[in-house]
C-alpha cells in the first residue's frame, strides 16, 4: 500500500461538505449537515434532483429546528451544483449516497477519487456493500485508502447511529479520521475494525425482516400485526435498552446465564429454521399492499412528519435531545 495522504484538516475544522447522490439518504444527510452549520455542496444526475431535495429539506427542517439548529444553520448554505467535479472541488468531506448498485458504486467512487482534492475523505453511505468491493485497487492514480463506509439510518437528519469500517486497502487513519468527523458532526458513530455483511445493525434488522417476509408470504401474519408487534412489543425497550440487555432481565436476579440455560434449548429452533424467503411478485404485492393498507389515507408527507416527531419524542424522552451539540 502507498503512503496515506495526510488529511487536508482535522474533523473539527471541516466548514464544506459534499453530499453526491440525494435522494432520501443523500438528502437526509444534507439536511443533517445543513442543521449543523455546515456549508453543503450536492449534485444528483436526475433532472428534478434539486427541486426533490430542497423539498426534503424543506420538509425536515421543522424536526431540525425542534432538535435545535447549530450556529448560522442555514438552508441557504446549499449550493447544488451542475457537475460532481464542481460539487468535490472544495470539499473537505465527500458523503456518496448514490443508489445500491454495485458497478454503480465502484465507478461512480472511482470518479470521486479522481475529482475530489488529496486526503479528503470520501465515505459511502451503502446498506451492504464492503468497501473492499467497491474501491479502486491501487494504481498510480487511485487513492483508495481514503474511501471508507459511513452507514447512516432513516433519516440521518434525526437517528443518530453511523456505522464506520473501512476495506482491505483503506487506511486506519481514515477510518479513525471519519469517525471523529461524524461525531463531531453530531453522529453517534460505531466504528468497526472489521467488514461485516450487513454492518452490525442491518444483520440484527435482516433477521427480523427475514421472518416479517416469511410471514407475509405464508399469510401468517398482516402486515398491521408485524409492525405493531414492534411497535407495541420489543420496539419500546430496544429504544433506550438493546436486545442484549433486554434478554439480561428476562433471566430475573440470574441475569443471562439464567435466561440462557433456561430458555436457551427452546429458542435454538426458531434460530435455524428458515432461510432468507423468496421475493416473487405475490410476496412484493402481499407487502405493498399491506403497508397501503397500514398507512390508510396517511400520505408519504404525513408518515415523514410522524416517523420524525416520533424519533423526536423518543430522543426527549430518552434524554437524548440536546446535549453536545456542535
Ligand atoms: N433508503 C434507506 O433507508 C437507506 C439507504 N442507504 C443507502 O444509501 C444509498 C442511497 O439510497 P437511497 O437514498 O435510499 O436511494 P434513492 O433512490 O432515494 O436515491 C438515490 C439517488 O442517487 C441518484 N443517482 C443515480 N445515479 C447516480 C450517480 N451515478 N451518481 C450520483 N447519484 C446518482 C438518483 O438520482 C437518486 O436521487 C444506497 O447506497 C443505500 O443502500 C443507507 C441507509 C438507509
Ligand atoms: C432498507 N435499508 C436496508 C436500506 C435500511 C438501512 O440500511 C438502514 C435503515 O435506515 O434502517
Amino acid at each position: 500500500m502507498s503512503a496515506p495522504t495526510p488529511a487536508p484538516c482535522s474533523p473539527e475544522d471541516v466548514r464544506r461538505v459534499a453530499c453526491i447522490g440525494a435522494g432520501v439518504i443523500g438528502g437526509g444527510w444534507v439536511a443533517h449537515f445543513l442543521a449543523r452549520g455546515y456549508d453543503v455542496t450536492a449534485w444528483d444526475p436526475a433532472t428534478d434532483a434539486e427541486d426533490k431535495l430542497r423539498r426534503l429539506v424543506g420538509a425536515a427542517w421543522p424536526a431540525l429546528e425542534q432538535m435545535g439548529l447549530a450556529d448560522g444553520a442555514s438552508q441557504d448554505r446549499l449550493t447544488v451544483t451542475a457537475t460532481l467535479a464542481e460539487a468535490v472541488a472544495d470539499a473537505q468531506f465527500v458523503q456518496e449516497s448514490a443508489p445500491e448498485k454495485l458497478e454503480l458504486k465502484r465507478s461512480l467512487l472511482a470518479e470521486l477519487d479522481a475529482a475530489t482534492p488529496p486526503g479528503v475523505v470520501i465515505a459511502s453511505s451503502t446498506s451492504g456493500y464492503p468497501m473492499t468491493d467497491m474501491q479502486p485497487p491501487h494504481d498510480a492514480a487511485a487513492t483508495p485508502q481514503r474511501l471508507v463506509v459511513g452507514h447512516p439510518f432513516n433519516p440521518p437528519y434525526l437517528i443518530p447511529l453511523v456505522e464506520v469500517v473501512g476495506g482491505e486497502r483503506t487506511d486506519a487513519a481514515a477510518v479513525e479520521w471519519s469517525s471523529r468527523f461524524y461525531d463531531v458532526a453530531g453522529k453517534s458513530v460505531i466504528t468497526m475494525d472489521r467488514e461485516l455483511p450487513g454492518f452490525i445493525a442491518n444483520r440484527l434488522q435482516e433477521a427480523l425482516w427475514r421472518e416479517a417476509l416469511h410471514m407475509v408470504a405464508e399469510g401468517e401474519a398482516s402486515v398491521a400485526d408485524i409492525d405493531a408487534s414492534i411497535t407495541e412489543g420489543p420496539g419500546l425497550r430496544w429504544a433506550f435498552m438493546g436486545p442484549c440487555l433486554t434478554f439480561a432481565l428476562a433471566g430475573g436476579e440470574g441475569g443471562m446465564a439464567h435466561m440462557l440455560d433456561h430458555f436457551g434449548p427452546s429458542l435454538k429452533s426458531p434460530w435455524t429454521r428458515l432461510e432468507a424467503p423468496e421475493l416473487d411478485g405475490a410476496l412484493r404485492d402481499a407487502m405493498v399492499d399491506g403497508c397501503a393498507e397500514a398507512a390508510g389515507d396517511r400520505t408519504y408527507a404525513d408518515l415523514v412528519a410522524e416517523r420524525d416527531q416520533g424519533v423526536i419524542d423518543v430522543l426527549r424522552a430518552t434524554g437524548r435531545l440536546g446535549g453536545d451539540r456542535r
